[in-house]
């Protein structure tokens, strides 16, 4: 969720929002060193640390999107919407939304899949800022990154 370089070194949060993150050895199978952020979400002042670092780095930037990655974007991507004056658009993973839907499939760590978003949450020359809670093989991001860029008007 946060890298070194991002003005946040020595910042004493850090450290806090850190411990609150749960390791949990091969799962969901061997070899994967899982970061269980439900635990974060249940140390009220290390999630709001999480939510307002990223408040203070984005708001005043003109970004009208907040795009939240299905699951684990959801839990953190609508307060930091709110608190910056952004809409929330979800990233969904398949079959999940009603309307009509622009689809970009990526790999992971452990399979495949997709993400889906409703055509119109977004339009053509709209800052986003994406949210999840992790980049391991950076596949999800990429293809978040992809599915904003397709909008067309
Ligand atoms: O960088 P990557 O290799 O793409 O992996 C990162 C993604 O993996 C996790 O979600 P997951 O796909 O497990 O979905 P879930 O949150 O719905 O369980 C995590 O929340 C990211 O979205
Ligand atoms: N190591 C990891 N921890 C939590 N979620 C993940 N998604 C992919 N790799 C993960």
């Amino acid at each position: 969720m946060f890298a070194a370089e991002n003005g946040l070194r020595g910042d004493p949060r850090l450290e806090a929002i850190s411990e609150a993150i749960r390791v949990v050895p091969h799962f969901p199978k061997q070899g994967i060193m899982f970061q269980d952020i439900t635990t974060l979400l249940l140390d009220p002042k290390a999630f709001k640390d999480t939510v307002d670092i990223f408040v203070d780095r984005y708001r005043d930037m003109d970004i009208s999107v907040v795009a939240g990655v299905e699951a684990r974007g959801f839990m953190f991507g609508p307060s930091i919407a709110l608190a910056i004056g952004a809409k929330f658009v979800p990233l969904s993973k398949p079959r999940k939304l009603p309307g009509k839907v622009i689809s970009e499939a990526y790999e992971l760590e452990y399979g495949t899949d997709c993400l889906e978003m409703h055509i119109g949450a977004v339009q053509p020359g709209e800052r986003a800022l994406v949210i999840d809670d992790l980049i391991a093989t950076g596949g999800t991001f990429s293809a978040a990154i992809r599915l904003l860029g397709t909008v067309q008007a």
